[in-house]
């Protein structure tokens, strides 16, 4: 295609939100002109399911759950005065508490005002939140953020020692809707043991966020932990960002929530319309299925051309990953749905990656992010006329180019700059565009069946652990992993008994040595004396 002919598709397919500082650019997606038609009754079917789901219908099928995350932003939309009570009052308490925080009103056990916060959640509970964090943060925020989101012990190692004696000053968040995730917990009982070192009590520097009555919550009541903030079933992990699960964080950070809120509401406003061409969350899901012919065929690769976005990719891996990669459709027929999601940042990527997207396997389609706002402050030339922002513009538009030239599409998020408001809007975008695609492909987007095999394979592992160190603590002789397995009734095990063993015995003080000579069918286990 001609750079003139080029230009004139620009034109036509530009999609320009002046309310949301946004646009989106198609152009280099290489749909044949008629495919917006012949896709438009599906998308007019995805906008009514949208509707319906707005309304409370039961868009979660499976866990019989009403989708609410768009009256966080717009309770008028609620479908009951209870629920718009409820969002109201939990975002009343938010500001509040975090006002109260500011001020010293709330101090910490020593009666100093905290500083810092320790966010400790994982998945939906810990995406979110450390997108806004990053993507917004400044040297000027009111409390530095940071996070647990695993359970390895030497990156909470980190973290402890990177808080060090300001621990005191620490206000610890345990994030989990359903308040049972086993990495959360740990998480927790691992801070709580880095407190009681330091002398303190971590149930005065803690707050919890979490479903009524979870397991979380009935522990912060007994304890008597700060304070308690609701997340409610109709509020799904990887799209809580604009309840308490984000907004706490962020306020507490000192970030402007109400503009976040006001951005994705404006954003959901907008993509609200049923006008596919005027919609960016109906084109963008509209691409994806063109790209991935409605079936996760390519991949897409996240480059925002700003640092502050390092960690959105990150963030939609989950939501889209998590919502669209399931095995079954609405019909329960197998259709093994999904799409890959994955980048960083450019043009950063473009010294890592971006030879393999230009010239090797053409298996993707970008979503470049442009921010056309540089920096606060004025600009140096680097060279004459030229400055470090223009170099990242140049780059962007490089790769943008050099990809086209080689069939590789393509679409461009363009925005005015990175703030409070367009973060909002951003989350809102890609929340919606899941949504519509979700119906194209019929998939419920709601649920996560398969995370649940993991989560009962680890629970298993840990049980036989339990069996093998119990077996090893009855003074048995040095033994091989299959003589183990065997004394345990469970000859097929192991592999995994193998497993248990060699991890244990690789940490001294967990009281199992090894003699590794031979094939390791021959290493022989024992507890330590
Ligand atoms: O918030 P929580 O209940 O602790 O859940 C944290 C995460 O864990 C699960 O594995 C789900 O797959 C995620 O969707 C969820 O965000």
């Amino acid at each position: 295609m001609g750079d003139l002919t080029l230009w004139k598709r620009y034109t036509t397919y530009l999609c320009l939100c002046p309310k949301l500082g946004l646009s989106l650019d198609i152009s280099r997606m290489g749909f044949p002109e008629a495919f917006p038609d012949h896709m438009e009754p599906s998308m007019q079917r995805a906008f009514t399911a949208m509707k319906e789901l707005e309304a409370g219908a039961v868009a979660n099928p499976d866990e019989q759950r009403m989708v609410g995350h768009y009256w966080l932003r717009n309770t008028a939309l609620a479908p009951t005065g209870e629920i718009r009570d409820q969002i109201a009052s939990a975002l009343d308490q938010i500001k509040n508490f975090s006002q109260r925080i500011h001020s010293g009103t709330i101090t910490s056990q020593n009666n100093e005002i905290f500083k810092n916060i320790l966010i400790i959640g994982i998945g939906g509970s810990a995406l979110g939140p450390q997108f806004v964090a990053e993507a917004l943060g400044t040297s000027g925020d009111r409390m530095k953020p940071s996070f647990l989101d695993n359970t390895d012990p030497d990156g909470m190692d980190r973290v402890f020692a990177e808080l060090g004696d300001d621990l005191g000053r620490t206000l610890a968040i345990v994030i989990s809707k359903s308040g049972s995730t086993k990495e959360t917990r740990n998480g927790m009982l691992e801070t709580q043991a880095a407190y009681r070192r330091a002398g303190l009590e971590f149930a005065r520097h803690a707050v919890a966020v979490t479903g009524a009555g979870s397991e979380l919550d009935r522990l912060a009541a007994a304890e008597g932990w700060i304070a308690r903030f609701p997340m409610w079933d109709w509020v799904g992990g990887r799209t809580s960002v604009t309840s308490a699960v984000g907004l706490l964080p962020a306020a507490l950070q000192g970030l402007d929530i109400t503009a976040l809120l006001a951005g994705a509401a404006a954003c959901d406003a907008v993509t609200r319309q049923t006008e596919t061409r005027q919609n960016p969350a109906a084109l963008m899901a509209l691409m994806w299925h063109y790209a991935t012919n409605g079936h996760g065929e390519k991949d897409m690769v996240m480059l925002p051309y700003k640092d502050r976005l390092l960690l959105f990719s990150r963030y939609l891996q989950q939501l889209i990953m998590e919502s669209i990669g399931k095995e079954a459709d609405l019909g329960g027929n197998i259709v093994t749905q999904g799409m890959t999601v994955y980048g960083n940042k450019g043009s950063t990527d473009q010294h890592a990656y971006v030879q393999q997207l230009r010239e090797g396997v053409a298996n993707f389609f970008v979503t470049f992010v442009e921010v056309l706002y540089d920096r606060e402050k004025p600009s140096m030339q680097v060279e004459e006329g030229v400055t470090s922002g223009d170099f990242l513009f140049g780059f962007f538009q490089g790769t943008r180019q050099a990809l086209y030239e080689k069939g590789r599409e393509s679409m461009t998020i363009t925005v005015e700059r990175i703030d409070a408001f367009t973060v909002g809007v951003l989350i809102a975008l890609f929340e919606r565009a899941v949504g519509l695609y979700a119906s194209l492909i019929n998939v419920n987007a709601y649920h996560q069946p398969g995370v649940e095999a993991g989560k009962k394979a680890a629970g298993a592992v840990i049980a036989l652990q339990k069996e093998i160190v119990g077996l090893l603590g009855k003074g048995q002789n040095a033994m091989t992993a299959g003589e183990i397995a065997a004394s345990l009734g469970k000859p097929e095990a192991v592999e995994q008994v193998f497993a248990i063993l060699r991890h244990l015995a690789a940490n001294p003080d967990r009281g199992v040595a090894a003699v590794c000579e031979g094939n390791v069918g021959e290493w022989r286990f024992r507890a330590k004396q």
